[in-house]
């Protein structure tokens, strides 16, 4: 990151800019578990920063955050290699997209008409790890490929089963979320206590995973919708709806509301379902997940670098929930 034709004064003007947000952000985070950006965007600002004060020696400041001792991102949580990469889903914001996905899809990689819609929970993605059936780790999706170790905190969440009805080694993935009735009752607290109240349920989550006392994480009644599996070979279901009751057998909570579609009628109508109802759920949903519902298939299509083949997200609208503006001075 070359700062060519930049002064040093245009420098100075810049790396003061970038101290200030740095540290805003991060007393967002330390005092008031409410982070207002994703630790990626402190992270780019943190090194662009790094970069300036290298280019520019002469600017470096003693408060600068980059002063400070120790490891600059966000510490508390030891990094977990993802083997099996944790991505996200492409999306589509209008039905004619999502025909064209799943037209393109069926006609050309000769897939039956065969698709699992599931609801978009509008949460913090995570991974559990267990060995003989013993729950032994968890983590966030972070950026794909490397994630935080949160096991502590998972394990104060009570929907995520400590020991499977079986034996088995098994990984598998989900979303875990605040339900709107707790993310009332915790903005009205924090309120009442005079600090800042969450922007939505899922910041609520985010914040409530991250926090460095399980203690903290326990009190904020956390769920979660377990809706994948990264390692398929130990289960006996060859579809997506199949899986999805497989991991309810073995213990997890999976959301109920999934149909299986087989046409585009189906999923039509399932999507106006859901656009419907979302309102009157406990938890929020950002929209509808088709997924192919043969798992050889899904596997035979894999992923392109970024996103799953099998699968795609259809967006709603963001939902009009009541939530406090923040003073959001920054953009980046
Ligand atoms: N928020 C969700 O409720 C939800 C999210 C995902 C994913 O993020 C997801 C990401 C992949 F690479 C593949 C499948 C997925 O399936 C998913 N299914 C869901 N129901």
């Amino acid at each position: 990151m070359a700062f060519e034709g930049m002064t040093e004064a245009q420098a100075a003007n810049e790396a003061t800019t970038l101290r200030a947000k740095l540290n805003k952000w991060a007393d967002e985070y330390y005092t008031y578990d409410s982070p207002s950006v994703e630790d990626a965007v402190y992270d780019q600002t943190y090194q662009r920063l790094v970069a300036l004060e290298t280019q520019f020696p002469q600017i470096v400041t003693t408060d600068s955050p980059t002063q400070k001792v120790g490891d600059h991102t966000l510490p508390g949580f030891t990094k977990v290699p993802h083997e099996i990469p944790m991505l996200s889903l492409g999306d589509v914001f209008s039905k004619e997209e999502l025909g064209d996905f799943v037209n393109h899809l069926t006609t050309s990689d000769d897939v039956p008409f065969n698709y699992n819609c599931e609801l978009k929970i509008d949460g913090l993605a995570i991974s559990l790890k267990y060995e003989n059936g013993i729950l032994i780790q968890g983590s966030t999706r972070g950026n794909g490929q490397i994630g935080e170790d949160i096991t502590r905190n998972l394990k104060t969440i009570k929907s995520i089963p400590r020991k499977l009805t079986r034996p088995i080694n098994i990984e598998v993935r989900g979303e875990c979320y605040m339900p709107k009735s707790s993310f009332a009752a915790l903005n009205e607290e924090r309120q009442n206590n005079g600090q800042a109240p969450f922007a939505n349920p899922r910041n609520a989550a985010a914040g409530s995973l991250r926090q460095l006392d399980s203690r903290v994480t326990a009190r904020r009644k956390l769920s979660t919708f377990m809706y994948n599996v990264a390692n398929y070979d130990d289960l006996q279901t060859d579809t997506q709806s199949g899986l999805l009751e497989e991991l309810k057998s073995l213990g997890f909570t999976i959301n109920p509301s999934y149909q299986v579609a087989h046409s585009m009628a189906d999923i039509d109508a399932y999507v106006d379902k859901y656009q419907e109802l979302r309102d009157g759920l406990a938890y929020g949903i950002d929209g509808i997940v088709i997924k192919v519902n043969s798992l050889p298939l899904q596997r035979s299509l894999a992923a392109t670098v970024k996103v799953p083949r099998w699968a795609i997200a259809f967006k709603f609208p963001p939902e009009e929930v009541q939530t406090v503006v923040r003073d959001i001075e920054w953009t980046v």
